[in-house]
């Protein structure tokens, strides 16, 4: 039995019009052109690459915090597009986000009981000493204290004003949790513990998470499945540990060789795959990764791979999915580099309840809290 989905994206297409100052030519960025994606009940599903391949527009458009230019979205088997002004709030109220800069995101001169309580309010939710309650409650079970409820966001560290950030977003009791670059403003030692609590907080209320990440080793820890996004267009999806195992497209390979080293440098480590992406105004006829690709060949630079499916719940737009062992190509998870590997090792430790860091990369990486 397959799980229902919650989530569905058809032909999904956003587009940005941007005009120069006076007679200036229009110019359009297809910043989600033509996605279709669909989550399971329960799942994290995580969508990655590099930064401007549309991600976050793909968020928003999911819960209709900004409108498709074409195609459709559904949450429990209903069109998002025509809901009413009341019938959006409650799903407002079902599906939460969580950003990458959780001071950015909280209003310095609210308290964070008031911070926290302010969706309560909103939804119209208990009464205010109810509210205090549940307060109380969901800041424990991030790990702050009630009391922690009087203070300011700026007397927190960065991981604790995550804490504030997930106790706001779950206060409401939500069905999906969509995280955007969640813990990448964070230590890596931080990171982890973070990542400990959304887990926990996922099972313990039946959530299901859509996580946006540029950092592979992070999907790799979350994610039940991956969607790889690339100038717009999905160009990978499939079950994480299959995708990590043996990417099946070009791109996947190169994220994954990309995976950054653990050091003080890794706090905020973006993926670096080699080149430039190609401006999102003019993507590259065909195959949109030929002008990166090492495989490239006369007709990826002419015939746009389709998403076909690989069995498995897999699926790559590439020419040669299926053939690139042909090519000689050696799988990355032979190749991966001993760093990258004890990034991951990292994260498995502080699963485990153990001490993530070795004592060298503490005093890399400042002893932070
Ligand atoms: N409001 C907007 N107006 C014009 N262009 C936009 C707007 N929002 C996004 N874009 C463009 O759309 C493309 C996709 O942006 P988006 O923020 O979705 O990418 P991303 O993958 O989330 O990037 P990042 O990781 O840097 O946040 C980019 O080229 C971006 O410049």
């Amino acid at each position: 039995m397959t799980t229902p989905s919650i989530l569905e994206a058809r032909a999904l297409k956003r587009q940005f019009v941007t005009r120069k100052p006076l007679f200036g030519e229009p110019t359009v960025v297809r910043a989600v052109d033509g996605v279709d994606l669909s989550v399971a009940e329960g799942e994290t599903f995580a969508i990655v690459g590099e930064s401007g391949c549309g991600k976050s527009t793909l968020a928003r458009l999911l819960v209709r915090l900004i409108e498709p230019s074409a195609g459709q979205v559904s949450y429990r088997g209903k069109d998002i597009g025509g809901l009413s002004e009341a019938d959006l709030r409650d799903l407002r109220s079902e599906i939460q986000f969580i950003f990458q800069d959780p001071f950015s995101s909280l209003n310095p001169r609210m308290t964070v009981g008031a911070l926290i309580e302010e969706p309560l309010k909103t939804h119209g939710i208990g009464t205010a000493e109810e509210r205090r309650a549940t307060v109380g409650r969901i800041l424990t079970r991030v790990g702050l204290r009630p009391e922690h409820a009087d203070r300011y966001p700026h007397e927190f560290s960065g991981g604790q004003r995550q804490r504030i950030g997930i106790a706001r977003a779950l206060v409401t009791r939500p069905k999906v949790l969509i995280g955007d670059e969640p813990v990448s403003a964070l230590d890596v030692s931080i990171q982890a513990q973070v990542i400990n609590i959304l887990e926990d907080l996922k099972d313990e209320f039946g959530l299901t998470m859509i996580v946006i990440a540029h950092d592979l080793a992070v999907i790799r820890h979350m994610s039940d499945r991956v969607a790889v996004m690339y100038l717009g267009k999905i160009v990978e999806t499939g079950p994480t540990d299959a995708l990590f195992e043996a990417p099946a497209h070009p791109y996947t390979e190169a994220l994954l060789e990309a995976i950054p080293i653990p050091s003080v440098g890794a706090r905020k480590a973006r993926v670096a795959v080699e080149g430039d992406p190609p401006n999102p105004i003019a993507p590259p006829p065909g195959c949109r990764f030929h002008t990166r690709c090492p495989y490239a060949e006369a007709r990826c630079r002419s015939e746009e791979p389709p998403l076909r499916d690989l069995g498995d719940g897999r699926k790559a737009a590439c020419h040669f999915t299926g053939n690139l062992a042909l090519k000689g190509i050696q799988p990355v998870a032979e190749r991966r580099s001993a760093a990258a590997a004890r990034r991951f090792d990292i994260y498995s430790a502080a699963r485990e309840g153990q001490d993530p860091l070795t004592e060298q990369e503490t005093v890399q990486q400042g002893g932070n809290s």
